[in-house]
């Protein structure tokens, strides 16, 4: 029999919207080709259990265990929407790769947290499992975060310099150069901040096209003071984030702080005050993105965004009216906004399994290059 060359990667990332999953075949030089994707949303109970656990409370343990095993019940679930499209059985699968759920990313205290349990994946699929991506990198002193400029690189190359721009709970953005290794940070809240404040004023997950938002307009003086009053802004790369700091507190807290120093006293916000903060949450974005760009790639030819964001429409309006460069998205070169990350961790499962340095100090600021990941044999 040949050996099996196809693998499933599954991303639940930092929106906690729900698990995207895809099945491809990587060639020898880790080319893949996408043959199915599947997405399967959080049931509610999962996605707040999930967001609870960001944040420090009781019996975080068992909690902790039975939301991974629920996580690795739903992935069970995305595995067999991909088989059943292909047509393929389990053992036609090298392996898949299992991002897990991140709720804590303290690289600064030497540990960042995805609940997963890939031994019951294992179980419920057949299927190898690769898991704990980050861990190692940031044992070796790295941000453990972001993996996917590797991947990016292998992808997305061009004879130009070009910035892969993922739109996600959290932005990242990859600076590839024709003759260079791959650079890469995050640069802030993508969606997240966004989601929250759409979920308490309008009560949906968050804002379809953007369309809320756009309806008002940003404040320059609140987006100045946002951008100010958070040092994590301005701090050099390597650098990675999560809801550990761009948290509903930090948002309250500083609104809160905002419309004291303001004199705004008011506690009831009108329709339209709700919707100016939230085009200014979308111009924090923006405008974090902007500056990053600005500084780490001023010779970026054009700029690929992929993630949930690229369907905001206000949001890829303001990209396109503040960066340096021409914004489009990943389409253009063939692979789907809502794939690539599931793409990588598909690509970084092959990538244990071939021995390959995965981690790169490049973007991470590890002390070397180190493979990702641990093993759960079928
Ligand atoms: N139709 C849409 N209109 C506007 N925004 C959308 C739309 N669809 C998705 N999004 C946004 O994209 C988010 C999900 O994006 P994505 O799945 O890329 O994030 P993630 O993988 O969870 O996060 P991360 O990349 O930080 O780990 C949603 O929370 C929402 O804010
Ligand atoms: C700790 C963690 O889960 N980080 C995520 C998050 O979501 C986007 C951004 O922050 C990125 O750094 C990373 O995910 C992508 C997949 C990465 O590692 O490249």
């Amino acid at each position: 029999m040949t050996k099996p060359d196809l693998y499933i990667g599954l991303m639940s990332g930092t929106s906690l919207d729900g698990v995207d999953a895809v099945l491809a075949r990587f060639d020898a030089n880790g080319s893949p080709s996408l043959l199915a994707r599947a997405s399967v949303d959080f049931p509610s109970t999962l996605h707040d259990e999930l967001l609870a656990l960001n944040i420090a409370g009781a019996n975080e343990l068992e909690r902790s265990a039975l939301a991974a095993n629920s996580l690795a019940r739903l992935y069970a679930q995305a595995v067999e929407a991909l088989l059943g499209q292909a047509r393929i059985s389990p053992k036609q699968v090298a392996a898949l790769g299992a991002h897990g759920q991140t709720v804590r990313h303290r690289p600064d205290l030497g540990f960042t947290v995805q609940l997963n349990s890939p031994a019951l994946l294992a179980e419920l699929t057949g299927i190898s499992v690769i898991a704990d991506f980050r861990s190692r990198d940031v044992a070796a002193g790295g941000q453990g975060a972001p993996l996917v400029p590797i991947f990016h690189a292998g992808v997305f190359k061009a004879p130009h310099t070009r910035v892969i721009l993922n739109l996600g709970g959290i932005a990242n953005i990859t600076i590839l150069r024709p003759n260079e290794a791959p650079k890469g940070f995050d640069t802030g809240p993508a969606n997240m901040l966004m989601d929250l404040w759409c979920a308490k004023h309008t009560g949906c997950a968050f804002d379809e096209d953007g369309a809320w938002g756009a309806q008002g307009e940003h404040d320059a003086s609140l987006l100045a003071f946002l951008l100010n009053s958070e040092p994590w802004f301005a701090m050099p790369a390597p650098k990675s984030t999560g809801r550990d700091l761009f948290s509903q507190e930090w948002l309250e807290t500083r609104l809160t702080e905002y419309r004291m120093n303001a004199g705004l006293n008011k506690q009831l916000l009108t329709q339209r005050e709700a919707q100016n903060i939230q085009a200014t949450l979308r111009r924090l974005t923006a405008e974090t993105i902007a500056q990053s760009v600005r500084a780490y790639a001023a010779d970026a030819e054009e700029v690929l965004v992929c993630g949930g964001g690229a369907r905001n429409a206000a949001l890829m309006l303001d990209l396109q009216k503040i960066m340096p460069s021409p914004v489009r998205t990943t389409e253009s070169e063939g692979i789907g906004t809502q794939d690539v990350e599931a793409l990588a961790f598909a690509w970084l499962a092959w990538a244990h399994q071939q021995g390959i340095t995965a981690g790169h100090p490049d973007v991470t600021g590890a002390r070397g290059h180190r493979i990702l990941g641990a093993c759960w044999p079928a």
